[in-house]
């Protein structure tokens, strides 16, 4: 039997502009195969450190902004303008200046969450059945605006995203799927809630396994040697299940890794030479 998942592709750079330069023309290209194939190009993104990295694509001339729709890996269960919201950092990083039409850009409904679950827990107002109901109307309507966009061009059980932009947590999770966690196991749901995450905010949204790795390309961005040891845990020892690990599209699906050479400090595994 030929092995049907691809080995994740690993690149690393000597330089974090280096990097970002190398992963705005890996988008750049994405996108472009996207629109020519199927005239939208679905991309989700993370919060964490990612945002940052994808400042250069502001100021890349030529992207169709027009043709993107825009989801998010996972989210925090705050407001749109919270600190702590994926969405707001990746604005300020760079949705705020392209022309991308802001019903492009699906966010969570924050209608749906009260007054008190906006701030972290207390003893006096963590309402575990409230807060559980909560997350899970969020989940529900955020699966929604996924099957509304993915209706028009997939009758697939599951969405195919062109692009999937993650990062790796110093734990190994990776969206708001913690090592150890049930939702790991999830197989139903395209998003699910989850109200105990270990790293704060508490309550998030997050996208599962199935619709990871039913994506067309994965990419991974860690850098600094803050993340040498997971990094190798992840790529050189997947046996270990971490959950950055277990993100392995079928072909045509593939996995890519974005490092510095600072992070891949201590990786065995082949890279590859980046070529965009
Ligand atoms: O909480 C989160 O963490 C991960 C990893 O963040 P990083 O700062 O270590 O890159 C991030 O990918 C995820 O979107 C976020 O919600």
């Amino acid at each position: 039997m030929p092995n049907t998942t691809p080995a994740p592709v690993l690149y690393s750079f000597d330089a974090v502009p280096t990097l970002q330069k190398s992963l705005a023309d890996f988008i750049v290209k994405a996108q472009a195969e996207a629109v020519a194939a199927r005239g939208q190009f679905t991309i989700a993104l993370s919060g964490g450190s990612l945002p940052n990295n994808l400042k250069p694509l502001a100021d890349i001339p030529g992207i169709h902004w027009d043709k993107w729709q825009v989801f998010f890996a996972d989210e925090r269960i705050v407001p749109l303008d919270h600190p702590e919201s994926n969405y707001a950092a990746c604005a300020k990083a760079f949705l705020d200046h392209v022309p991308i039409k802001r019903e492009q850009i699906h966010t969570l409904n924050s209608s749906l969450f009260s007054e008190n679950t906006r701030t972290q827990p207390t003893a006096e107002n963590w309402d575990l059945g409230e807060v559980q109901q909560e997350a899970q109307a969020v989940a529900t309507d955020y699966e929604k605006q996924l099957v509304a966009t993915f209706a028009s061009t997939t009758t697939a059980r599951y969405p195919t995203f062109d692009l999937i932009l993650l990062g790796m947590g110093p734990d190994g999770h990776t969206c708001s799927l913690f090592p150890g966690h049930p939702l790991l196991a999830e197989q139903s749901a395209w998003i699910a809630p989850i109200v105990d995450s270990p790293k704060p905010p508490p309550r998030r949204i997050t996208f599962t396994y199935p619709v990871l790795n039913h994506a067309s390309r994965v990419a991974f961005v860690a850098t600094g040697e803050g993340k040498q040891e997971m990094l190798a845990k992840i790529l050189d020892e997947p046996e270990l299940g971490l959950p950055c690990s277990r993100v392995r599209p079928a072909a045509p699906g593939a996995v890519y890794w974005f490092v510095d050479d600072a992070a891949a400090g201590r990786l065995k595994y082949a890279k590859t030479e980046f070529s965009s």
